[in-house]
């Protein structure tokens, strides 16, 4: 990977990128959130090649139908098919870069309009050549995951608790469906209704907006302070037990992580800092070559 790969081939690929995001973003801030956790999904199922992308066949059932997959917002996809219409429209630029790629610097891109940091993006991943619903079962974190869980997947990754605890801290934009923590608001376990690790109020006001035999497709969001500001709020609210799912509210009880999340509460610097280096780490796990990827006509469908 290297920060001047498309110098030659495309060397307006991040304006023309961030000019795509932009567009869409302006249509709709959902597509900020959906690209961010679309750029993770793709990165801890074969790497950061745009498996996740790919449509399935009647052939082959793609990752993006696996259940941990089926809730990826669709303007996360959108976001880079737009992105890869504007490359295509310039002569130089088309076909020539990866939707790997693309997806990468569209990330940058969100975090940035979120006011999140910004960060230089290496690029030069070639976009992978299998993608199967199969090879994502157990490589994605759940909500109920406990600390030992998620350290696992992420050193897996080979990332460690710190960037796990940085990377996490993307729940401070976006939405979660009321069915991922009806477990937390109602049935907790035998003896207890209520999870107890979650402030008494939040619990409250989850269950208004969550009600019993509510549509579990409703949507809540997932920073309910700043929902729509990249910011270090997430560890604020993960102080006040205002976490929403277990996983991140695990983080503050864990004694392991808690130092960690009170040094990023207290200083949104050092959390940036820890976010651009767990980023940078994310989008090198798998990286596709020449060898074992190419570059695809379509991010939908292999060429
Ligand atoms: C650490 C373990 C993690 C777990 C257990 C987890 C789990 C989840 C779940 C269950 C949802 C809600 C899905 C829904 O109900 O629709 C969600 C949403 C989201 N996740 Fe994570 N996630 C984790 C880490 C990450 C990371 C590392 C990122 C990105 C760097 C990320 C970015 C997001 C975003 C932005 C959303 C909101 C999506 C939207 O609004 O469309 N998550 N996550
Ligand atoms: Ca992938
Ligand atoms: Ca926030």
């Amino acid at each position: 990977l290297s920060r001047n790969f498309y110098s030659k081939s495309c060397p307006n690929v991040e304006k023309i990128v961030r000019n795509a995001v932009q567009k869409k973003v302006k249509q709709t801030f959902v597509a900020v959130p959906a690209t961010l956790r679309l750029f993770f999904h793709d990165c801890f199922v074969n790497g950061c090649d745009a498996s996740v992308m790919i449509q399935s066949t009647p052939n082959n059932k793609a990752e993006k139908d696996h259940p941990d997959n089926i809730s990826l917002a669709g303007d996360g996809f959108d976001v880079v098919i737009q992105a890869k219409k504007a490359l295509d429209a310039n002569p130089s630029c088309r076909n020539k870069v990866s939707c790997a790629d693309i997806l990468t610097l569209a990330t940058r891109d969100v975090v940035v309009i979120a006011g999140g940091p910004t960060y230089e993006v290496e690029l030069g991943r070639f976009d992978g050549l299998v993608s199967t619903a199969a090879s994502v079962q157990g490589n994605l974190p759940g909500p109920s995951d406990n600390v030992d869980k998620l350290n696992a997947l992420f050193r897996k990754n080979k990332l460690t608790q710190e960037d796990m605890i940085a990377l996490s801290a993307a729940h401070t934009l976006g939405f979660a469906h009321c069915g991922k923590i009806f477990n937390r608001i109602y049935n907790f376990n035998r003896t207890i209704s209520v999870d107890p690790t979650l402030n008494k109020l939040y619990a409250k006001e989850l269950q208004l907006a969550c009600p019993k035999n509510v549509d579990p497709r409703i949507a809540l969001n997932m920073d309910p302070v700043t929902p729509k500001k990249f910011d270090n709020v997430y560890f604020k609210n993960l102080q006040q037990g205002k976490g929403l799912f277990t996983s991140d509210q695990v983080l503050f009880t864990d004694g392991r992580s808690r130092p960690t999340v009170n040094a990023w509460a207290r200083d949104s610097l050092a959390f940036n800092r820890a976010f651009v280096t767990a980023m940078t780490k994310l989008g090198r796990v798998g990286v596709k070559t020449n060898l074992n990827g190419n570059i695809r006509r379509d991010c939908g469908a292999f060429n």
